[in-house]
C-alpha cells in the first residue's frame, strides 16, 4: 500500500519524508543540547535551533501580552537558578541567586556591562550604558554631580510644582495618564523643554525609540528597529539645536542637566569634560533610563495601592498628616519626604513587586564558575532581578503586596530594582523622591476609579509596562461620597 502511495504521489511523499527527517534532526539536536550540560558541567538549558537558538521563542514572548519575562520564567522553573539559552547568535546565562548576584555586580574586572546590540545602537556608543570599564568611570564621574543632594532638593521642588500645576487640570471625570506627567518633568529637568509642541514631539520620538529597544536589529524601513534609529536621529537633532542655542548665550529659567554638563566643573577635579557627542548620548540615556522606568513604576504603585485597601488607609493617614503639617500651602522638600516612612516602604514594595527592570545584563570577561557551573569568556550573564524579588526563599509570600515586609526582609542583594555596585542606577534617589512626591499629591488631591484594570503587559516594551496604561477616571469628592454610601 505504501509503495502504491509512493508511485501515485512521488512529490508529496518525498516532501513528507523530508519534513519528518527535519523534525527528527531538530528533536535529536534538542535532546543532545539538553543532556550535554551534564557532561561538561555547563548550565542546563536548551540551545534551540542551530544559529537561531531560542531567538524565535524570545521574540514571540516579546510580542505576547504576558511579557518577555514569561520566556525567562518558564526556563527558570524548568532548569533552576542558573540556566543557559542562545539568543541572537550569542549564549545568554540567567542567574537568580543572591550570592551570585553579589559576585557578578561587584566585579567589573570580570563582568562588564553589556546590552543587546539593538539597545546599544539606540542609546549610542558614547552612552555610559555601553562604555567599557575605564571609560564608564570617567563618564559616571562627570554625571555624578548632577545627582547631588543640592540637585535633588531643587528637583523635588520642580517636580512638585509641575504636579501641582497639573492637579489644577485634574477635573472630576477626566482621565489621567501618569506617563505624560513624568516625561514633562524629565524634559524640563534635563533640557528645559517646556513648549507643548516640542514636548509632544519629544514624547513621540522617545516612545518610538523605546519600542525599538527589543526589536531585531534589522535596518529595513518598515522595521521597528529602523524607526527607532530614525527617532534617535531626530532626538539628536533637537539636542544639537538646543546645545548650539546654549552656546550662543540663550539662557533657561533654571540650570538644567544639559547646562550643567556644558559648564562642567568636574574637570577641575581631574575628570575630563564630556565631548558634545558624549553629552548628547548621555542626556538621551537619562531621558530613557529615567522616564519610562519611573512612569511604569508609578503606574504599578497606584495599581497595587488601589488593590489593597489596608495599605491605602495606612498610607492616607500618614499623607494627610504631612499635608496638615504644611504641604498644602508649600512645595514638598527632601526633609518632608524623609517624614514618610510608610510611603517609602510602599515605593520599595512596588519596585520589588513590579520589577520594572527585570534583569541586569553583563558579559563574562574570563572563564569562571557560577552556581557550580562553568561559564565561558564572552557569554552574556543576566542577573535575574525579578526572580530574586519573587523568590519565596528570599521574600515571604512574594506575590502579596506588603510594604510592612521592610525593613525585616532587607537581606543583602535581595532588592535589585536599581541594581548594585559600580553600575547601580545613578538616578535612584531622584526616582524614589519622584515616586514619593507623586504618591503624596495623587493620594491627597484626588479620588479615582480604575477604568481598565487589565493586567496584560505591553508588547515589545523594554520595561514591564501595563498595556492599558492603567487609566484612572478622577472623581470629585462629592461623587466619591455617593459611591461609598
Ligand atoms: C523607578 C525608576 C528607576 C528604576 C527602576 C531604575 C533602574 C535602573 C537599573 C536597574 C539600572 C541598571 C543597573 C545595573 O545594570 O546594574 C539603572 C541604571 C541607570 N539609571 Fe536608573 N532607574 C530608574 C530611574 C532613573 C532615573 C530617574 C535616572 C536619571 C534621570 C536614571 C538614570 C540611570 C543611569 C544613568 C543608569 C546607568 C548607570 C551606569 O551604568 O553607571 N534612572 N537604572
Amino acid at each position: 500500500m505504501l509503495s502504491k502511495l509512493v508511485e501515485e504521489h512521488p512529490y508529496l511523499c518525498s516532501h513528507v519524508a523530508l519534513l519528518c527527517f527535519l523534525l527528527f534532526c531538530q528533536k535529536a539536536w534538542t535532546l543532545w543540547c539538553t543532556n550535554y550540560p551534564s557532561l561538561s558541567n555547563i548550565p542546563p538549558g536548551n540551545r534551540g535551533l542551530p544559529f537561531l537558538g531560542e531567538t524565535l521563542q524570545f521574540m514571540a514572548a516579546i510580542n505576547n501580552t504576558k511579557g518577555v519575562y514569561e520566556f525567562v520564567q518558564a526556563r527558570r522553573l524548568r532548569y533552576g537558578k542558573c540556566f543557559k539559552t542562545k539568543l541572537f547568535g550569542e549564549t545568554h546565562v540567567f542567574i537568580s541567586g543572591t550570592e551570585s548576584a553579589k559576585v557578578i555586580l561587584n566585579n567589573e574586572e570580570k563582568f562588564s556591562k553589556k546590552y543587546m546590540k539593538s539597545i546599544a545602537e539606540l542609546v549610542g556608543r558614547h552612552s555610559l550604558l555601553c562604555a567599557t570599564h575605564q571609560h564608564h568611570k570617567l563618564i559616571r564621574g562627570s554625571l555624578f554631580s548632577l545627582f547631588s543632594t543640592q540637585s535633588l532638593s531643587s528637583f523635588v521642588k520642580l517636580f512638585d510644582s509641575l504636579l501641582l500645576e497639573a492637579t489644577t487640570t485634574w477635573k472630576s471625570g477626566s482621565v489621567l495618564v501618569i506617563q505624560d506627567e513624568t516625561l514633562k518633568a524629565m524634559c524640563k529637568m534635563l533640557i528645559s523643554i517646556e513648549n507643548g509642541y516640542q514636548l509632544e514631539s519629544m514624547q513621540n520620538e522617545v516612545s518610538r525609540l523605546g519600542e525599538a529597544m527589543l526589536a531585531l536589529p534589522v535596518r529595513l524601513p518598515w522595521t521597528r528597529f529602523y524607526k527607532g534609529l530614525q527617532a534617535r536621529k531626530r532626538i539628536m537633532d533637537i539636542l544639537e539645536k538646543t546645545i548650539s542655542e546654549r552656546r550662543s548665550g540663550i539662557a533657561t529659567s533654571h540650570v538644567d542637566f544639559l547646562q550643567q554638563l556644558l559648564d562642567d566643573k568636574s574637570h577641575d577635579d581631574g575628570i575630563p569634560m564630556l565631548t558634545e557627542k558624549e553629552i548628547k548620548d548621555n542626556i538621551l540615556t537619562m531621558i530613557i533610563a529615567g522616564q519610562d522606568t519611573i512612569a511604569n513604576a508609578m503606574t504599578w504603585m497606584i495599581k497595587f495601592v488601589d488593590e489593597n485597601p489596608l495599605v491605602f488607609n495606612t498610607l492616607m493617614k500618614e499623607q494627610l498628616e504631612i499635608e496638615k503639617n504644611g504641604s498644602r500651602n508649600s512645595y514638598l522638600t527632601v526633609e518632608a519626604l524623609n517624614e514618610m516612612p510608610y510611603a517609602s516602604k510602599v515605593v520599595k514594595e512596588a519596585l520589588r513587586k513590579a520589577s520594572v527592570v527585570q534583569w541586569l545584563p553583563r558579559v563574562a570577561l574570563e572563564d569562571c564558575v557560577i552556581e557550580g557551573y562553568k561559564i565561558k569568556k564572552g557569554w552574556n550573564i543576566n542577573v535575574d532581578a525579578r526572580s530574586i524579588h519573587h523568590d519565596p526563599t528570599v521574600h515571604n509570600d512574594p506575590g502579596v503586596f506588603d510594604p510592612s515586609r521592610f525593613p525585616a526582609e532587607s537581606k543583602p542583594y535581595s532588592f535589585l530594582a536599581f541594581g548594585m555596585g559600580g553600575r547601580a542606577c545613578l538616578g535612584k534617589n531622584m526616582a524614589k523622591a519622584m515616586m514619593l512626591v507623586f504618591l503624596h499629591r495623587f493620594i491627597t488631591n484626588c479620588k479615582w476609579k480604575v477604568i481598565d484594570s487589565d493586567s496584560s503587559i505591553q508588547k515589545g516594551a523594554l520595561f514591564t509596562k501595563l498595556k492599558s496604561g492603567y487609566p484612572v477616571r478622577l472623581i470629585s469628592t462629592k461623587d466619591a461620597q455617593n459611591q461609598t454610601m
